[in-house]
């Protein structure tokens, strides 16, 4: 079965142009929101989509641009008889999610004391697959971003790796693609400067010719026009587009 993914945007956290890097993952009648950032309601209007399409939102690690939006989701209803939102997420971002600043507005919510008050939370563990839906399964792996900030990456369907911004980490791609069967690479890139948080795309042009190959940039500047075309074999993942998805897993 086919999974389409759609990018709500693929700017970074202060991009103009772009929306927040946030995605929307559709199997048939199960839809998935990964991250929901300060424009994701913006962005799904842009898209003639609303929250209420969503089955399922997974959020990868706790800033603006991958969380915002979290506040205007707990109000939507849901579908569910408990009425409330499902969010995905490791353990250990339940706690820090519920204390950042941009859930304050929650916090007002009919005495809410948790995040589980405005949610329905279902925390995941890093390194063990889940199925979500018939066609789609996912995988946690913890991923280094900022100092001490837990922060997941995703393997989808066992062969697809959508990066949480993450700093450069050669030898996790060449094992991924190596022993993990990844055959598609979904990577944040800073197009210049020094990465202190996210990779460059100095640090993926160093990659060798087979990784580089699979990799497909997103989380990128407004400066983007300038870099087309020199950015090798990566190709730009770009926002509002539908993508099919491959399905590697062993048993389809
Ligand atoms: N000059 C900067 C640089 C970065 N940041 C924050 O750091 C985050 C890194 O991950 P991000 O998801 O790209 O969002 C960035 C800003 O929130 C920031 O607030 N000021
Ligand atoms: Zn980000
Ligand atoms: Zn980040």
């Amino acid at each position: 079965m086919t999974i389409y993914l759609q990018m709500l945007g693929t700017g970074d956290a202060f991009s103009t142009k772009y929306y927040n890097n946030n995605a929307v993952l559709q199997d048939h009648g199960y839809t998935l929101l990964i991250d929901c950032g300060v424009t994701a309601p913006q962005a799904m209007k842009a898209l003639g989509k609303s929250f209420q399409e969503v089955t399922e939102t997974l959020i990868t690690h706790i800033h603006g641009d991958h969380i915002g939006g979290l506040a205007e989701l707990a109000r939507t209803p849901s579908q569910e008889p408990h009425g409330k939102m499902t969010l995905l997420l490791a353990e250990t971002l339940i706690e820090p999610l519920w204390q950042h600043p941009l859930l304050e507005p929650l916090h007002r919510k009919g005495g809410a004391r948790s995040l589980a008050d405005v949610f329905n939370v279902k925390p995941l563990k890093p390194d063990t697959p889940y199925t979500l839906s018939p066609s789609l399964t996912l995988e946690l792996i913890r991923t280094p971003h900022m100092p001490g900030k837990a922060s997941y990456s995703l393997l989808l369907n066992e062969c697809v790796f959508y990066s949480a911004d993450l700093t450069f980490q050669p030898e996790l791609l060449l094992h991924l693609v190596h022993n993990r069967g990844i055959t598609k690479i979904l990577h944040d890139c800073q197009l210049s400067g020094r990465g202190q948080v996210h990779t460059t795309l100095r640090e993926l042009l160093s990659l060798p010719e087979e990784i580089r190959k699979l990799i497909m940039l997103m989380h990128y500047s407004d400066e983007k026009p300038k870099f087309e075309g020199n950015t090798g074999e990566m190709e730009f993942l770009e926002q509002q587009v539908v993508y099919r998805l491959p399905d590697c897993r062993k048993d389809t």
